[in-house]
């Protein structure tokens, strides 16, 4: 699967790059990351790609023509590519959204800054607004990266072990609790099920935990 990206700071992908999951399914050719800084496109020679909003207000307003000539290299390589808008407008990422996108061969991600992208980008050369959360970020770089890393999860063989693949929200329920070493301490103990060795009684027991947290904090996501 291949990210394209359109952004005014390549460089703050090298977060996802260099490190973990990410850089393994680079490293494994699952998965490629490819940065385009949206200024090599700009008109003028101050390479800016924004200007004063019409209808008046303080902030800068992003260009139609550099990011339309951005999209128009990218789908020389990538035809079929989707383009992707990461702002607060969008539909809202999760599960089912993720596994989705997953689909895809190809994926554009449109980084917007300033005030925002001009609507006729939007209207015209964006297949899809996404939202990972109703809060607002200096930029969608962020957002762009956690779309990354939630879809490259769900490509095969980017997680090693398969049992990765049941964490929260993959079955629309919350993650079973986990423990590890030692069975007791300051008084607290392991439950007592974790340590029979019994992987029926166990396997059974974490879904009715996952079940009873998902009541409990998620009511929402059992009327999926
Ligand atoms: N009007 C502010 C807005 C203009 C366009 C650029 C965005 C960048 N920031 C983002 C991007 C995405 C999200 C999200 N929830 O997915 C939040 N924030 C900010």
């Amino acid at each position: 699967m291949r990210f394209d990206i359109i952004t005014l700071f390549p460089e703050m992908f090298s977060a996802i790059k260099e490190e973990g999951v990410i850089a393994r399914a680079i490293k494994k050719s699952i998965i490629s990351i490819n940065e385009w800084q949206l200024r090599d496109f700009s008109e003028n020679k101050y390479k800016n790609v924004d200007d004063k909003a019409y209808g008046g207000g303080a902030g800068m307003v992003m260009q139609v023509k550099p990011i339309r000539d951005c999209i128009k290299k990218i789908k020389e390589q990538e035809p079929e590519t989707k383009v992707i808008y990461l702002s607060p407008q969008g539909d809202p990422l999760n599960q089912n959204l993720v596994e989705k996108l997953s689909s895809f061969e190809s994926l554009t991600l449109l980084c917007g800054r300033y005030e925002g992208v001009d609507e006729r980008i939007i209207k015209n050369d964006v297949d899809l607004e996404v939202s990972i959360g109703d809060y607002v970020i200096s930029g969608g770089e962020l957002a762009a990266m956690v779309l990354i890393d939630s879809v490259s999860r769900r490509l095969p063989n980017v997680l090693g072990n398969k049992d990765s693949l049941n964490d929260s929200f993959v079955n629309n329920l919350l993650d079973y609790p986990h423990y590890t070493r030692p069975e007791s301490i300051d008084g607290d103990i392991v439950p007592e099920v974790l340590l029979s060795g019994n992987q029926a009684k166990i396997d059974a027991w974490r879904l009715e935990q996952a079940k009873h947290k998902t009541r409990q904090k998620r009511p929402d996501l059992l009327s999926n």
